[in-house]
């Protein structure tokens, strides 16, 4: 039998008497309850595999109350899953929760994180959100772009008209939803400039969602985080679609550059167009280079057409549903879009059930259910607890939607829950916070509405719409970087004709 020579046995008693006594010496911090833990991996072990992280968190809530602690890996994650919580991180305590954590893939596409979705809180991501809020997303900025959501909704109809001759045939929505508006955000960000490259960049916007979800083994251990990427693959296939973003955002931005410096601009500004502007012009304090303005116009890119294109697969997904919903809708739509060859937002906004409609979507479906990741900058007390620093904090939107405590029914989509109630998703009532709140609540939220209100007008009052096969339809949720659902929605349109309803 092997024996350990008798110092080396003594050593190792000392030393792990020493670490139990200095382990039991250091005070614990008082966290918010969380399920108990194993050496390394921590909590992982009730993260069931299968199951979509939101759900776990909802499920682990439930069990450890509105706010718990879990150690996934080497980091602590803070969950929060009521109103009251989400208020005390969003209001109460926002400045401290307001800088982002570090995530691979978004350090090594988006990058080094230098874009304005997850820059840390401070003087530059105020600079750059000021450009976003001022600039590029302001509400004049999306009046300015209706042209291109009038443009393209047509386009779409037209798709849809011409396919919908057979009655056999299937249109395949969710394909027609990213697509129509993947080509909105292009537009508004490249203007004219991006046709020959719209292919390449929507399969890379596709894979850098698929590198994104919020629970990747190396963002939960850091210190081995370049080993697993290596070992998983993820980093090459990281590295390629920065290496493909990359190329084509060069090429559209050189092409823009030529044209500025030839006086070729027609005055219609797009987002390169802007931050090109501001880049020259060196108003603000931290001047902008390239590699700025490109990690800008990705993240927009990327935090509008998967959250967007989902949220109206949802709606169309829940008003096949409730076939009541979807008549009472196009009655409102078709009455006041009758005889319009132009529809102006203003006609749009009248249409409040619509409107009813998308928000209670967003509630039953937000398509960030865990909004996107904060991290707390110093250790904090919150609600007696204390919060480590460098904790992930997480604000379960999905958990807080369908909260028996604030909505009836919660699981029930029933649109009229908001004509009489005052709660909206502004960022004001944190029973409801599908764009999420303070002070890096969505700048999107203006650009975002006026896109689905507008598409889904249309859709509505062109086509009347059925299941292919009522038997086979499925409302699974998939993620990826974004809860959309889990397979693609076919529906069957049949033109509608105003003529045979007078
Ligand atoms: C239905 C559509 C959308 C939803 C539900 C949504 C939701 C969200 C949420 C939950 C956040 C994080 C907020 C927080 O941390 O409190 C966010 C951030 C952001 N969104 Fe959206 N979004 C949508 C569309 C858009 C669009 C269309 C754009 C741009 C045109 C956009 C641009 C951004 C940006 C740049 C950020 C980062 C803000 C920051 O960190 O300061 N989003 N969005």
């Amino acid at each position: 039998m092997l024996q350990l020579p008798n110092l080396l046995l003594s050593f190792l008693l000392i030393f792990f008497s020493f670490l139990l006594l200095h382990l039991l010496r250091t005070p614990k911090p008082n966290l918010p309850p969380g399920p108990w833990q194993l050496p390394f991996i921590g909590s992982l072990h009730h993260i069931s595999i299968n199951a979509l992280t939101h759900h776990s968190f909802l499920s682990l809530a439930r069990k450890y109350g509105p706010l718990f602690h879990l150690k996934l890996g080497q980091i602590y994650f803070i969950v929060a899953s009521s109103s009251s919580t989400a208020s005390e991180i969003l209001r109460t305590h926002d400045q401290i929760f307001a800088s982002r954590p570090t995530m691979l893939a978004v350090k090594t596409i988006a990058y080094n994180s230098i874009g304005i979705g997850f820059s840390p809180y401070g003087p530059y991501w105020r600079q750059m959100r000021k450009i976003c809020t001022q600039e590029l997303l302001s509400s004049k900025k999306v009046k300015f772009f209706g042209f291109i959501r009038d443009e393209e909704s047509l386009k779409i109809v037209e798709r849809i008209g011409r396919g919908s001759g057979s009655t056999t045939l299937k249109v395949n929505m969710t394909e027609i939803f990213m697509d129509v508006l993947n080509v909105n955000i292009m537009r508004a960000a490249f203007g004219k400039d991006w046709e020959s490259n719209r292919e390449r960049f929507l399969k890379a916007l596709k894979e850098t969602m698929m590198l994104l979800p919020l629970l990747r083994l190396a963002d939960l251990f850091p210190s081995l985080g370049f080993v697993i990427s290596v070992l998983d693959g993820s980093r090459a296939r990281m590295k390629n679609v920065r290496r493909e973003i990359d190329v084509i955002l060069d090429e559209i931005i050189a092409e823009h550059v030529i044209k500025r410096e030839a006086g070729e601009g027609d005055g219609e500004e797009d987002f390169v167009d802007i931050l090109l502007r501001v880049k020259e012009k060196g108003e603000f304090q931290i001047p902008l280079a390239v590699e700025n303005i490109k990690a800008v116009i990705l993240d927009i890119l990327v935090g509008a057409t998967e959250t967007t294109s989902g949220t109206l697969d949802w709606v169309m997904t829940e008003l096949i549903r409730h076939p009541e919903i979807m008549h009472r809708a196009q009655l409102q739509i078709r009455e006041a879009l009758r005889g319009k060859t132009v529809i102006e937002e203003s006609d749009i906004n009248k249409l409040d059930y619509l409107k009813m409609i998308i928000k209670e979507t967003l509630r039953l479906h937000p398509p960030l259910p865990l909004l996107i990741p904060r991290i707390c900058n110093k250790e904090t007390k919150l609600l007696g607890f204390t919060i480590p620093s460098k904790s992930w904090v997480v604000v379960n939107a999905w958990a807080i939607g369908r909260d028996p405590d604030y909505w009836e029914n919660p699981e029930s989509f029933n649109p009229d829950r908001f004509k009489e109630c005052t709660v909206d998703f502004i960022g004001a009532n944190y029973d409801y916070i599908p764009f999420g709140a303070g002070r890096r609540i969505c700048p999107g939220m203006g650009f975002a509405l006026a896109g689905i209100e507008h598409f889904l007008a249309l859709l509505l009052f062109h086509f009347d719409w059925e299941l292919p096969d009522s038997k086979v339809f499925d409302v699974d949720e998939g993620l990826t970087g974004s809860a959309r659902r889990k397979n693609d929605l076919y529906l069957l349109a049949r033109p509608y004709s105003p003529i045979s309803d007078e």
